[in-house]
């Protein structure tokens, strides 16, 4: 990539000029000229600098690859002062994930939010790099620093192939304490303590190699349709990425947009019978319960905070594994808000349950597992617009192993064996992507 190269040599002369030994914050804008000879993720997964964060919309039209921290920061309120605080300068971004149990956890970070120092991005087919340099106390000092990081940038590379086998899996819950487990929430259902809880199991793949966590979400990008995909790295062994294809909400100036996406059936590459599935699916009394308990949830979160809700009739999202019952959902913000959006709309009933509080102890007392990053948020917040997407399909890379999270709504009427193959299908999008693309390492000698 040439031209990012002739980018960096540009700012290197800047950053070389005189700077002031005062707190500050400076953002550097280029256009590049043409289409980068690789795509973003490479370029990213080039970097060896972390943490790295990849974002990519759902409609395939805006990508973003960060690196480097300008400025890192504790959760969501404080990120939207900062960017409140510099509004002069008007295109920050901050980046990241927010964790699912949020502040209320205290064993696990709230969030992984972060001021880039550089921003590689596209919309459309255009193509532009920022630079951001932030310090409270001495521009002159993050000016050098900034160069230094500048300078442990690299060109771009294609992504290695996956080699990594699976050995084994270990599924928590197993089978039969997943079955004691619905049976346990339908009956407090039954008991009225709660209408809805979503409950998830966590594989953990032992594998022969490494992941490298660029290459598996580039494979699930080529061929999971009509998704997010993003990935955190936070070391070369460690990441948290998936491929989802649920809004949490986007904030265009005022205008929220946000969705309910629950109910499921399986896929079926055959269209005709896929159609059938999604038939059955807009008909079925089980799976609309589901999705319009997130309808009612999302609607009482957002009272007081937004106007003029609408509900979009339901639609049938069909992805490669699986397809859902979705419900658009529009409103008029009363503030531009985005912590204030994030506290209310994460963790929706989609991932929770209703009523969200005796859904989310019902949760942390018994699914057997942390969520972190799970079923939390990623995407990014800035004066204009925010997006962030629920962190579903997704997967933490942790050296030799992969954990795969996937869970379903359960209602009156949920069926464990059902829930099961449920969960199977969703968890598929992933984890069928380390047979179809496992490579066998060449055996050195
Ligand atoms: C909880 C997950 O998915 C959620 C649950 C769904 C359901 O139970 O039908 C559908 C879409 C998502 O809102 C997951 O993928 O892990
Ligand atoms: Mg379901």
């Amino acid at each position: 990539m040439k031209q990012i190269s002739a980018i960096i040599e540009q700012l290197d002369t800047t950053l070389a000029g005189e700077w002031p030994d005062t707190a500050g914050i400076r953002q550097f804008s280029y256009s590049l000229q043409k289409q980068p000879d690789t795509g973003l993720l490479e370029w990213l997964s080039a970097q060896p600098c972390y943490p790295k964060f990849y974002w990519q919309q759902r409609d395939g039209n805006e990508e973003a690859a960060v690196c480097g921290d300008a400025y890192a920061f504790g959760d969501t309120a404080q990120a939207q002062a900062f960017i409140r605080e510099h509004q002069d300068v008007p295109d920050l971004h901050i980046w990241g994930l927010n964790a699912f149990n949020g502040a209320d956890s205290s064993a696990f970070a709230a969030n992984a939010l972060f001021l880039p120092r550089i921003e590689l991005c596209r919309q459309g087919s255009r193509y532009w790099l920022r630079c951001t340099l932030f310090s409270a106390r001495s521009l002159r000092e993050e000016a050098r620093r900034t160069r230094l990081f500048l300078r442990s940038l690299v060109v771009s590379q294609a992504l290695p192939p996956i080699t990594s086998r699976v050995l084994q899996h270990q599924h928590l819950p197993a089978q039969p304490q997943w079955n004691q487990l619905i049976t346990r929430a339908l009956n407090c259902i039954e008991a009225q303590q709660f209408d809805k809880v979503v409950l998830a199991r966590k594989t953990t793949l032992t594998l022969s190699q490494p992941l490298n966590a660029c290459a598996f979400l580039a494979a699930s990008r080529a061929v999971n349709h009509h998704c997010y995909h993003f990935m955190l790295a936070f070391t070369p062994q460690q990441a948290f990425l998936g491929s989802s294809p649920e809004r949490l909400f986007l904030r265009n100036h005022d205008e929220l947009y946000t969705e309910a996406l629950a109910g499921t059936v399986a896929n079926d590459p055959d269209d005709f019978k896929a159609q059938q599935l999604g038939d059955w699916l807009l008909n079925d009394g089980k799976n609309q319960r589901e999705n319009l308990l997130v309808v009612d949830d999302i609607c009482q979160r957002l009272q007081g905070g937004a106007q003029s809700l609408d509900i979009m009739p339901a639609e049938i999202l069909r992805l490669r594994k699986v397809q859902h019952l979705r419900r658009s959902i529009h409103g008029e913000l009363t503030d531009s808000d985005d912590a204030g959006c994030l506290q209310r709309l994460q963790p929706t009933a989609a991932v929770a349950g209703l009523p969200r509080q005796a859904a989310r102890e019902f949760i942390a007392e018994f699914e057997p597992f942390d969520r972190e990053w799970y079923a939390g948020s990623a995407g990014y917040i800035s004066a204009e617009q925010a997006e962030f997407t629920v962190a579903l399909r997704s997967a933490a890379v942790k050296g030799h192993h992969l954990e795969l999270y996937a869970g379903a709504g359960i209602v009156a009427g949920s069926d464990a064996a059902q829930e099961w193959q449920e969960i199977e299908n969703k968890a598929a999008g992933l984890r069928t992507l380390l047979e179809e693309h496992y490579t066998p390492a060449v055996q050195a000698g």
